[in-house]
């Protein structure tokens, strides 16, 4: 029979698996009675809609069998089974999630110094050759009176031929390694070793692991034998059910340790670090359910694009009913991973149905408040935890806040964090606001592209200088958030760039109203200079030591602009600021302006186009016409 080849990427990871220096080989158990597992989910759930399965939930098991003569273990399952379509495309390639994480790590690390990584989250049905030279695989699909084997010795390919198999479901015969001097993989023979391999990967599957063990009892005492004659012993074997089938979200919290918690979620969801917070929820109620829930502690690398899905896994009294039920997040906190099982979810209900359940609802209302309390008290307890948190899902929070209008603004507030010049660290706006000085009014907040550029903000300057503290947004949905909080403990948020965003003392207004009388011809002479480049030239109330500012009046800011112009053009009509050009008038470069403007017009116009061109430069906005503001520095320079 022809063999065929593995896809190259399956290779790969096949020859890794076989040659893997890993240490924790036992864990191809576990891969391999997860998917057993999967199967008989996925044939449960078609029982619950077709009667045509005949089984009920406690048909289901998995069995395990050890041949010591012929070095093999046998994994059954009664599941939904492979046709001959299925075992080729299921087994001859990389599988999805775990093998592809694998293999994305793998990729990375090139030395494959991290093969530590390899026991930490699924890698599937190939862990098996970890300590196989030989896998074999017999499967019959539900619905199919055919059975398949595929069978392959490793890298070099893989065989698919007819088979026969009086049952539903799937067979995977093992043979294990020769013994090296490293390596003893006879002891995956001995039943104790693979009945405690089950208690500690396996425990929680909800199906019966069963195997037949030795047991030892005592015999009846023949007639006749002395009273104190010593006890005959006999070995008989029995099968015995190695898991106990408790789902870890089922255990009473005090009763699982962390640990466990923790190994759980990375088996689960396949991630090699632990989750920066672990929920557990047991209500009782309108609805009665259990849930666990983690907080990633990083961004998965999909997490901001459309293919990532959100949802958790969802359970009807046991039964895997949806694997990602999008229903129970709300889309702030769709980094949310876990599990909910509700005995109250009727069993028959189809996927379509369960969308418009009630007690989904009440579910997930539940959920968002326990989620919400949850990193409050990671903010409150971890700081450091806490904002490892905000660097992976902050941007979630943010976009939570500005979608549909503001409708989560309240619950989300005082999750949020932003960098503040103040401490140079994160602060929350309550943190801001202990802090105000006692005559400050607003909360102020610079945007721009990052904290660096940001504390050298011209406009920021005697803010900083009267000792307030700016909260630098560096996020482009930053000012969206702060236009849709508005106000914060009745404390305004002020962009630096406001007009009126630098309190002033009567004689300071006094003198400002003076110096707008004392440049009102010069300020017409740049406006019309510029022309349409902007709205307005103005003295500036903000400026020390620059000459120049550009800022923008009415609602959309020069940062939103940015944003707009970074969309694509579908994106529809791209909304511009209102530019404002400051003028410091008691900067060196304006008083050379003023008298420019008073002798040589030509000169005058010279430099108000150079002092434009600098405010973008510091604005970090385009310079639409580089040549042109080259030719005007040469110019100068003259
Ligand atoms: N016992 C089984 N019964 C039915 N199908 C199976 C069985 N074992 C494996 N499969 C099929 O083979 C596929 C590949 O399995 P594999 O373990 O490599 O990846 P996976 O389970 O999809 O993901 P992971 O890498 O997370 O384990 C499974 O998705 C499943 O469709």
């Amino acid at each position: 029979m022809a063999k065929k080849q593995f896809k190259a990427e399956s290779k790969r990871l096949l020859e890794l698996m076989i040659h893997s220096i890993y240490t924790h080989k036992e864990i191809f158990l576990r891969e391999i009675v997860s998917n057993a597992s999967d199967a008989l989910d996925k044939l449960a759930y078609l029982s619950l809609t077709d009667d045509k399965v005949g089984m009920s939930r406690s048909d289901f098991g998995i069995e395990i069998k050890l041949d010591q003569g012929a070095r093999t273990i046998t994994v059954t399952d009664n599941g939904i089974g492979m046709t001959k379509e299925e075992l080729e495309s299921n087994l001859g390639v990389i599988a999805r999630s775990g093998s592809l994480q694998f293999k994305k790590e793998m990729e990375q690390s090139s030395s494959g110094e991290n093969m530590d990584i390899i026991g930490q989250f699924g890698v599937g049905f190939y862990s098996a050759f970890m300590v196989s030279d030989e896998v074999t695989v017999t499967s019959r699909a539900y619905g199919s009176d055919e059975a398949w084997r595929w069978k392959s010795a490793g890298a070099d390919g893989y065989t698919v031929e007819e088979s026969r198999k009086d049952t539903v479901g799937t067979e995977i015969v093992m043979k294990l390694k020769e013994d090296t001097e490293e390596e003893q993989y006879g002891r995956f023979l001995d039943a104790h070793e693979i009945s405690a391999l089950v208690k500690k990967y396996s425990d929680y599957i909800r199906y019966p692991i069963r195997m037949e063990m030795v047991k030892h009892r005592r015999k009846d005492k023949a007639e006749g034998t002395a009273e104190n004659a010593a006890p005959e012993w006999e070995t008989y074997m029995e099968t015995e059910t190695l898991n106990s089938m408790v789902p870890i979200w089922q255990r009473p919290k005090s009763e699982v340790s962390d640990e466990e918690y923790r190994s759980f979620y990375k088996e689960k969801f396949m991630d090699y670090e632990d989750p920066a917070a672990v929920i557990t929820v047991s209500a009782e109620g309108a609805v009665t359910y259990k849930a666990l829930l983690f907080v990633p502690a990083r961004a998965p690398f999909d997490f901001y694009t459309r293919e990532f899905e959100k949802g958790l896994q969802l359970y009807s009294s046991g039964v895997l009913i949806m694997d990602k039920c999008p229903e129970l997040l709300p889309d702030h906190f769709r980094f949310v991973r876990g599990v909910v099982d509700s005995q109250d979810l009727s069993l028959n209900i189809s996927r379509e149905m369960l969308q418009h359940t009630r007690g989904l609802k009440v579910i997930s209302a539940n959920l968002e408040k326990k989620i919400k309390a949850e990193l409050r008290k990671l903010l409150e307890n971890d700081r450091p935890g806490y904002e490892r948190f905000w660097k992976a899902f902050g941007l979630q929070i943010k976009y939570g806040i500005a979608a549909e209008y503001g409708a989560h603004k309240d619950l989300l507030r005082d999750l949020l964090l932003f960098y503040s010049s103040a401490e140079e660290k994160y602060a929350t706006l309550a943190e801001y606001v202990s802090r105000m000085k006692e005559d400050q009014k607003y909360i102020y907040y610079a945007a721009g592209d990052n904290v660096a550029r940001l504390g050298k903000l011209p406009q920021t300057e005697r803010l900083l200088e009267k000792g307030y503290e700016i909260l630098y947004l560096t996020d482009e949905v930053d000012e969206f958030v702060v236009q849709i909080l508005g106000k914060v403990e009745e404390k305004e948020l002020k962009s630096v760039n406001d007009d009126n965003a630098v309190p002033e003392s009567k004689e300071e207004q006094e003198k400002h109203d003076k110096q707008i009388e004392e440049n009102r011809g010069l300020l017409d002479f740049v406006k019309e200079t510029l022309g349409d480049k902007i709205k307005e030239a103005r003295v500036s109330r903000k400026l020390k030591s620059h000459a120049v500012c550009m800022t923008a009046d009415g609602p959309v800011s020069l940062e939103m602009e940015k944003y707009f112009r970074s969309l694509p053009d579908a994106a529809g009509e791209k909304l511009t600021a209102e530019r404002v050009l400051e003028l410091n008038p008691e900067h060196p470069a304006v008083e050379a302006l003023r008298s420019a403007f008073e002798t040589d017009r030509e000169k005058a116009a010279l430099y108000a186009r150079v002092l434009y061109y600098q405010s973008l430069l510091m604005a970090d906005l385009p310079i639409e016409d580089p040549a042109e503001y080259s030719r005007l520095v040469y110019e100068l320079m003259k």
